[in-house]
């Protein structure tokens, strides 16, 4: 963003400027009688006075104590500011990053970009004025990748450390090595010592202060309302059958406030919403007044910020949410929650190259940080739809997702830092061996190492630049050889975000027909091209029917303008990198030789039974009804990802011819004799 640009309001609850002075002044000063009677704001001095007398200091206290949104602010009036020093505070989610921003900024009565700003992928409203600085942990992990000693930054929070997101465990190790490397003056360099916060509500503060040499840990005691926590008597059959009824309980018994229900995933969703609509037109006049709102991680930036809004006079919201909104924010107006108890979980199996995504119970500290988005404004409810007995029976926290995740992206980061010895890095929860091992074979045969696992020149420098996993990476770098970069571009935008395509249960048939136009008998990655350009031709004409033409067609608008989004950022990274980008035309031969020689290491060949072998782990793999190569089953395909859902499927498919494999990648392939 140009510097000093106004951002749009994301919480539509910022004065207006056009309002008179006098209801300014009030809600100035209603906003400081609330961040006094936080009950973060009675130990600010203490805090100050720790942070000033430890290197790394964890910070636990309830949700809505007022850790995000104070701290901040007491570390810039205490001077951590002063010589052009920036406060960062890292947040696992952009949603967050973003929200907390606007409310810092309005807490603070400046404008959004100003003294207070945020940086996420794709949205940076900071300027040469920022002192506080809301980011993602990935953001700030790649900031340290051009800026090694975070020279600019006096303090960093890393926020809802409880996560443990592979970004979050990552930044923490880098953090350590910085601080290390700030206090001896690395690299010749006089930078101040860098000071740690880390901070969460449901925190083992245990683990974290080990890591950090027994640093200390203080609690931030009290919550500013109570929540009652409500459980069903017995387990529930169906958590979306008994999360829709709860819905129409709390509208008809309970008093004005809005809802926040937390499902599991995009589908899920959107099935309770429907069902929701069906029954509110059955329903006399005045019990229709429910507003229902929708937020996952698919939606792009913009529509999830609709959920802040308030809701029309006289009508409750109710937001269908996944584990996006759990920790962090504050929605104006929630006062009831909907805890269904269960989440959507990825892990990944390094020996098969397998994901795995499954509906799972919550963590103790999950339903804690649930509960934790009421009580904030005002008293709450929260109903957990599962029996207390349920609870207790609940893992404490999550399984630190470094350790169930793919970890060659890591990796190329740690190596991009000049960090070799990976099996001996000081991670906080160590990956397994065998995970390490995987990622580091993967990497060397994707052409990012050297035989002595050493980051190669150029190609290895070049993939750890590019914020993408590095099979994209390699398929950009190749595409630059094959010709085809404008496609191949295109193609990574499309298949980094999810689902393109969405397919409402009652009308997969009518969804799958009305695309047809796209399908392109090679396969996925060509059917995504051509949705992308019919998106650009309509683009050039007029922006305002892409919304009806992507409903006509089953597409994904939130998904396609993130992936027009990337296609941006992504193309800017390689023009960087020297890249002239240009397009194959009509030549998608050379496009699907640049896929073969990029996803090698995912190919799988027809069985007689008409199942596939995946080459690489030998898995009997079948296509995922979703691709439009369902039914022509060719010989030989490469496959974007390999998932286990309720069988082993490979998706986004294109063919190719096998003989391809030995030409283009000698290496791994040998011509069959
Ligand atoms: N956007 C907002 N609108 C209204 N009130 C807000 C907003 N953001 C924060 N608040 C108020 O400030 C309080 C403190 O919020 P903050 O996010 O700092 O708490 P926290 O301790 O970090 O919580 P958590 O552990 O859940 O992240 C909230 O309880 C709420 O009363």
């Amino acid at each position: 963003m140009a510097q000093g640009e106004l951002k749009r309001s994301l919480l539509n609850n910022n004065p207006n400027p056009k309002s008179p002075i006098a209801s300014r002044s009030r809600k100035r000063q209603k906003i400081a009688e609330h961040r006094k009677s936080l009950p973060i704001a009675s130990v600010e001095k203490r805090l100050i006075e720790e942070v000033q007398k430890n290197d790394v200091l964890i910070i636990i206290g309830e949700t809505g104590s007022g850790k995000t949104t104070q701290l901040p602010q007491f570390l810039f009036r205490a001077g951590f500011c002063k010589k052009r020093k920036m406060v960062g505070i890292t947040q696992p989610r952009r949603i967050a990053a973003m929200s907390i921003a606007e409310r810092v900024a309005e807490e603070s009565d400046v404008e959004l970009g100003q003294r207070v700003g945020y940086s996420i992928r794709f949205d940076d409203c900071t300027s040469s004025t920022t002192r506080l600085k809301l980011m993602t942990d990935g953001f700030l992990l790649r900031e340290a990748l051009v800026d090694p000693l975070l020279s600019r930054y006096s303090v960093i929070v890393v926020d809802e450390a409880h996560e443990r997101t592979v970004d979050t465990d990552v930044l923490l190790a880098l953090l350590k090595d910085v601080q290390r490397d700030r206090l001896s003056g690395c690299q010749g360099r006089k930078v101040s010592p860098l000071k740690l916060i880390i901070m969460s509500a449901s925190l083992d503060a245990s683990v974290f202060s080990e890591y950090f040499g027994g640093a200390k840990a203080v609690r931030v005691e009290g919550r500013p309302f109570h929540v009652d926590i409500l459980y069903t008597v017995r387990p529930v059959e169906d958590y979306v059958d008994a999360a829709f009824n709860t819905i129409f309980q709390i509208h008809s018994e309970e008093e004005p406030g809005d809802i926040l229900v937390f499902l599991t995933g995009q589908e899920e969703i959107e099935s309770v919403e429907r069902l929701v609509k069906e029954k509110l037109k059955d329903l006399p006049e005045d019990e229709r007044k429910l507003l229902p709102l929708v937020i996952y991680s698919a939606l792009p930036s913009e529509k999830q910020t609709r959920v802040f809004a308030p809701a029309p006079t006289g009508f409750r919201k109710v937001i269908l949410a996944t584990n996006i909104a759990e920790t962090s924010i504050t929605i104006p107006g929630i006062r009831y929650v909907i805890d269904s108890g269960f989440v959507k979980a990825r892990t990944y199996d390094p020996s098969k190259g397998i994901k795995t995504l499954d509906v799972v119970e919550v963590s103790k500290a999950q339903a804690l940080q649930r509960s934790g988005r009421v009580g904030r404004e005002a008293p709450g409810k929260c109903f957990r739809l599962y029996p207390e007995r349920e609870f207790e029976k609940l893992k404490d926290s999550t399984k630190p997702e470094i350790k169930r995740c793919n970890l060659s992206n890591v990796i190329l980061h740690l190596k991009a830092r000049g960090i070799d010895d990976i099996v001996g890095f000081d991670f906080i929860d160590k990956p397994s061996r065998g995970a390490i091992v995987k990622a580091l074979a993967e990497l060397y045969l994707l052409g990012a190492l050297t035989d002595d696992c050493k980051l190669a020149k150029p190609a290895g420098e070049q993939m750890s630049r590019l914020p993408l996993d590095p099979f994209y990476s390699r398929a950009l770098i190749l595409a630059n050889q094959f010709n085809c970069l404008e496609e191949m571009l295109i193609t990574v935008a499309m298949l980094s975000v999810e689902s393109i395509f969405y397919d409402p249960l009652e009308k997969r048939e009518e969804a799958r027909n009305s695309r047809t136009h796209f399908a392109n008998v090679e396969g996925d990655h060509l059917t995504y091209l051509s949705v992308y350009r019919e998106s650009d031709e309509l683009l050039e004409k007029r922006n305002n029917i892409m919304e009806k033409w992507c409903k006509d067609n089953f597409v994904n608008s939130g998904s396609l303008k993130l992936a027009r989004d990337t296609y941006r950022e992504i193309r800017e990274h390689v023009e960087q990198m020297g890249f002239n980008v240009s397009s194959c035309g009509n030549d998608m031969l050379e496009y699907r030789r640049c896929l073969a020689a990029s996803f090698f290491l995912k190919a799988a060949q027809r069985q007689m039974d008409g199942t596939y072998r995946a080459l690489e782990s030998g898995e009997i793999v079948h296509i995922h009804p979703t691709s439009v190569l369902f039914h022509s089953k060719p010989e030989c395909v490469i496959f974007d990802e390999f998932i286990q859902t309720s069988k082993k499927y490979i998706k986004n498919l294109t063919r190719i011819d096998h003989l391809w494999l030995a030409e283009l990648v000698p290496h791994h392939y040998k011509i069959d004799e």
